[in-house]
């Protein structure tokens, strides 16, 4: 089985980090190599660029891939889009210098010349709101483009907007929120190995948003720990061999609330109380 990674970009070390957590990191091999086999006999990763990836898994010469979501639109493939992994956050924008005063695409005049990689999307936008624009299509660096005086406008990737305020534009219309995606081919949607990649990958952004919290409480103060546990975290009490009555208490905690349940378990009694981080959790 095959999963299409990128080969350079933004996403490729977050894609590569969340596989090996997920345990299915690359065994060694030359760094020149595009197909490395993974530690999982029989996944294998196909290293190519992000915005092939779509057409790749769709043609079933990888099964699953992980790529933009943007290029999986723009490349217009019948893919299922099985994850949302959580990174990769961008938008993909209409941006037109600022000192022009334009804040609605209709106000751009007939032939107007915009600059993007996102030909396809560009298109349906253009046609949807009946704009008479002529679509210059570019590799990159779209940003340059109306300060050369190349373009009168661009459709592009933006997330901070750094690079658009860097070249005295700004955006005045979102087409698309994009992040990374695991996709996969539709005939394999529900092959086993297609499922195994999934559960692990979930498991690991899962487990990433918790902290398992150990404590040990004595009997006297157990009922007040566990009243401000929050509701839904179901803990694991066992009893603890002690001078006193003591019972060990386990947790899994969101991240976000952790600081605050460990100082009202700390003030209700709990004691010797850690944190360990989780690396997958499977629902
Ligand atoms: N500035 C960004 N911030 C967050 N995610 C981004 C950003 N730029 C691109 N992405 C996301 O990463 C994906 C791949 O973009 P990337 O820029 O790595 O590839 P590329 O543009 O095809 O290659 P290159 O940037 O080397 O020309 C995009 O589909 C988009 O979803
Ligand atoms: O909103 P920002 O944080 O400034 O990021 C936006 C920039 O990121 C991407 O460029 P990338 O670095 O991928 O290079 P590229 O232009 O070759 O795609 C995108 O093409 C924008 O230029
Ligand atoms: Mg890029």
């Amino acid at each position: 089985m095959k999963i299409a990674v990128p080969s350079k970009g933004r996403l490729r070390d977050k894609t590569l980090e969340l596989l090996e957590a997920a345990g299915f990191g690359t065994i060694y091999a030359d760094p020149r190599a595009l197909i490395i086999p993974t530690k999982y006999n029989g996944i294998d990763l196909v290293f190519v660029r992000p915005e092939d990836i779509p057409w790749i898994v769709e043609s079933g010469a990888a099964q699953m891939g992980i790529t933009g979501h943007d290029y999986v639109v723009e490349a217009g493939v019948e893919v299922e889009e099985v994850l949302d992994l959580g990174y990769g956050n961008s938008r993909l924008v209409l941006a037109v210098p600022n000192n022009l005063g334009i804040e609605k695409a209709e106000e751009l005049p007939e032939g107007t010349r915009v600059a993007t990689k996102f030909v396809n999307i560009s298109k349906k936008f253009i046609n949807e709101r009946n704009l008479k624009w002529k679509i210059i299509k570019i590799s990159g660096s779209a940003e340059i483009m109306p300060g050369l005086g190349a373009a009168d406008a661009i459709i592009d990737i933006s997330s901070t907007g750094t690079t658009l305020r860097l070249h005295g534009l700004k955006a005045i219309e979102v087409l698309l929120e994009s992040s990374a995606r695991l996709i996969v081919n539709k005939e394999f949607v529900n092959d086993d190995k297609v499922e195994l990649v999934k559960t692990m990958i979930e498991g690991v952004l899962k487990a990433r948003k918790k902290k398992l919290l150990m404590m040990n409480v004595p009997e006297r103060s157990l009922k007040e720990v566990l009243s401000v546990l929050p509701s839904m975290s179901g803990p694991t009490i066992s009893k603890v061999e002690s001078t006193e009555p003591m019972w060990e208490v386990i947790v899994a905690i969101d991240e976000s609330e952790l600081n605050d349940v460990i100082m009202k378990v700390k003030s209700s009694g709990a004691r010797d109380i850690l944190v360990v981080n989780i690396e997958r959790l499977i629902p």
